[in-house]
């Protein structure tokens, strides 16, 4: 299990600030019309390149067998799934000796512990690892757009499941208070620790993983 994700990291750069910041896992993003997008090839000398960090791979719709593909050259540890994807295809990939995260994309509104448990259960039964993010419209996700953290403490607090992961519109300076308001106990930033779509900064890296770990200590 991660605690702290770093995704959309295109570079070697970006991989070396991700490892020297602590943080626990990075996402290569396999969506081609995200500005995060890298080509397969490309990510796994990424991965190679960094023996201790986890890696996660987000894909939207793509088939099963591309996503079996694709997990394979990288040497993935985790498919993170993000768009329209079945439960089927949930199952498919589990069977198939892949760990899922399912990335649920939740309204920014006012969110009741009925309307997460609805979304979030099948996946949990099926044995995919759960991923709340915000929902972007069709830009799927990296829209910097955030959640009810207080709705989703409530929900926490009585929810059955505890290794789930917080996402959308975190960044170094509000992913404290979200932390504590939420009660997740991992988390995943994109935009959040860029200088400019798709370009990470290390200095944001650095100050979103202290400030998460603060939080934890
Ligand atoms: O980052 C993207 O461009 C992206 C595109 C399509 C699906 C998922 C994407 N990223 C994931 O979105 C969330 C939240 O991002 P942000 O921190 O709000 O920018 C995160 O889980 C990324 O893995």
């Amino acid at each position: 299990m991660f605690r702290i994700k770093i995704c959309g990291v295109r570079a070697a750069e970006d991989v070396r600030a991700a490892e020297a910041a602590g943080a626990d896992c990075i996402g290569l993003n396999f969506y081609p019309p995200s500005v995060r997008y890298l080509q397969p090839e490309a990510a796994a000398l990424l991965v190679e390149a960094t023996p201790t960090l986890k890696s996660a791979g987000v894909f939207v719709n793509e088939p099963v067998d591309r996503v079996r593909e694709i997990a394979e050259t990288v040497k993935l540890d985790w498919v993170q799934l993000h768009g329209d994807e079945t439960l089927q295809t949930g199952r498919d990939l589990i069977a198939a000796g892949l760990s899922v995260i399912r990335a649920v994309r939740l309204p920014t509104t006012e969110l009741t512990a009925a309307t997460i448990d609805a979304i979030v259960l099948p996946w949990a039964e099926i044995g995919a690892r759960i991923l709340l993010d915000a929902d972007g419209g069709p830009q799927f996700g990296g829209s910097g757009q955030r959640l009810d953290w207080d709705g989703i403490g409530r929900w926490a607090a009585q929810a059955s499941l505890n290794d789930w992961i917080l996402a959308g519109g975190l960044n170094p300076v509000n992913v404290g208070d979200a932390i504590v308001r939420s009660r997740a106990a991992a988390v995943d930033v994109a935009s959040g620790t860029e200088s400019a779509p798709g370009q990470k900064d290390p200095a944001k890296i650095a100050a979103f993983v202290d400030n998460a770990k603060a939080v934890w200590a």
